[in-house]
């Protein structure tokens, strides 16, 4: 299996390169360069599995045999013993057809969990193998901070350092990177939002000097591994559901649409995905592309679900790229427009096809406090913020006999404040991070300077200290 870029312009890569690259040389990001196929046969095998099993057989194709069947099985049985429910990411209904697919009973209690558990495993195999060491810089509007730190905490051959957006996470989101002592990991406060957070990130891989000098690897969803991982449960969702003969629909809180990319990926191999609903808050880039055919760029504002506060989609990238045909130059010239205007005009073919499969809503902070509300009263399932706003949305699209399958991104206690203001209720963090409330924090406070971060990182990192 190779990957190719979605510019065009950069090398053809397996797995392993494409796991430590991040983003492409030319900017762009990597996807596989041809989809692997499932017969409905296959997917109906799927029946009964666990989920490492699951996940297993649906990684396989995308590694090509870079990775030792048995030091894969090993891999994934380790990443999903860290989850704390049997079935992993398991089902639970909140309507007549209507179900959600929790995702947060991993270490950090985040979607995250789910593919920075493979990934560190992953990674370590990988450059165990190589005997090589990589500077790992990501950038979090709370969770994939979290999560990451978490995952690579004393991780022998990886520093990290996670930018978030300082003031703009939740009290538990910052605490989840901030108390960490491991001596490879690191928090710095930007002094800006995630946008900022996250193209300080690209331009640190744009800028190839200092890319090379450090060896800078990605754990933020422009790496590859992130969706691949992502993609298993689609799979085992539809499948208890009943797919491949009966279809689903997904609804997911959409930010980065790293997530709501690989639903897209799953369908790509077969599975019979019959819509995916993009749900946004107040910051509803994606919702508008969809409506007008223009991707416009407005300041970011922040709300009750400050995961999903991002106006620079990044994987829509690799949405644009298979809608289009796989068109590098209509990505190439996008993107560009993109940098240097803020926005960009989808061609009416891409358009077209997108809306053959997406929809999207909206919901405002007051929705979603109400979502919560109206949620517990009717099913006495307590959301997040994030997941409300997909519930919102899933209602708002909802068609007669439509299968919904709604994405839980996080458990609730991670936003205590807004779930306690909404619904009356608040919910309390799991026995094993009682008391990271209390924990004491570390971390750096920098302005959003490209400079100054490159220094802080070459300055902190393991690599430079041992020169
Ligand atoms: C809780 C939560 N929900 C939803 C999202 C949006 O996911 P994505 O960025 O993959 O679209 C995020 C951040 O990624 C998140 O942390
Ligand atoms: N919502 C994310 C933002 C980063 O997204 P990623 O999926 O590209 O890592 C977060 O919580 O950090």
């Amino acid at each position: 299996m190779k990957y190719v870029s979605t510019r065009g312009e950069a090398p053809e890569l397996g797995f392993s390169d494409a796991l430590l690259t991040g983003l492409a040389r030319d900017g762009g990001l990597y996807v596989p360069r041809e989809w692997p196929q499932l017969s409905a046969a296959d997917i109906r095998a799927m029946r009964g599995l666990a989920y490492p099993e699951a996940a297993l057989r649906l990684l396989t194709p995308f590694i090509g045999g870079e990775i030792p069947e048995a030091a894969l099985k090993r891999i994934v049985e380790e990443a999903y013993a860290t989850f704390r429910h049997p079935a992993v990411c398991p089902l639970v209904q909140t309507g007549p057809s209507e179900f959600v697919l929790e995702l947060f009973h991993g270490p950090t209690l985040a979607f995250k969990d789910v593919a920075m558990q493979l990934l560190t495993r992953l990674m370590d195999h990988v450059l165990t193998e190589r005997d090589q060491r990589v500077t790992i810089a990501g950038a979090t509007s709370g969770d994939t901070g979290g999560a990451a730190i978490h995952a690579f905490a004393g991780m022998e051959r990886a520093d990290v350092f996670i930018l978030f957006p300082h003031g703009r996470v939740s009290p538990v989101q910052q605490r989840q990177m901030t108390t960490c002592r491991a001596p490879n990991v690191h928090a710095i406060a930007i002094e800006g939002n995630f946008d900022d957070c996250q193209a300080l990130v690209k331009a640190m891989f744009n800028d190839h000097a200092f890319r090379d000098r450090v060896g800078l690897a990605g754990v933020n969803s422009i790496n590859w591994a992130r969706i691949l991982a992502q993609i298993v449960y689609y799979f085992t969702a539809a499948v208890s559901l009943g797919a491949p003969d009966r279809p689903v629909s997904f609804t997911v809180p959409t930010g980065n649409f790293g997530d709501i990319f690989a639903g897209y990926a799953a369908r790509r191999m077969g599975l019979p995905v019959e819509r995916l609903i993009i749900a946004t808050n107040e910051n509803d880039i994606l919702a508008r592309t969809l409506a007008t055919g223009e991707y416009a760029m407005r300041p970011v504002v922040a709300t009750t679900s400050p995961s999903m506060d991002i106006q620079v989609s990044s994987n829509f990238e690799r949405l644009l790229f298979e809608a289009s045909g796989r068109n590098a130059d209509e990505v190439r010239a996008s993107m560009e427009s993109l940098r240097q205007s803020g926005r960009f005009t989808l061609s009416a073919d891409t358009l077209s096809e997108i809306r053959s499969v997406f929809g999207a809503e909206r919901a405002s902070v007051a929705e979603t406090a109400e979502t919560i509300r109206d949620t517990l009263a009717a099913s006495g399932y307590l959301a997040d913020p994030h997941t409300a706003t997909a519930l919102k949305a899933a209602r708002a699209e909802a068609r007669p006999g439509e299968v919904m399958v709604v994405l839980a991104t996080a458990h609730p206690a991670k936003f205590p404040e807004a779930v306690e203001e909404a619904s009356g209720v608040r919910p309390s963090l799991p026995p094993w991070l009682e008391g990271l409330m209390e924990e004491d924090e570390e971390f750096a406070v920098l302005s959003s300077d490209l400079k100054m971060v490159e220094d802080h990182i070459s300055r902190h990192g393991r690599a430079a200290l041992r020169e």
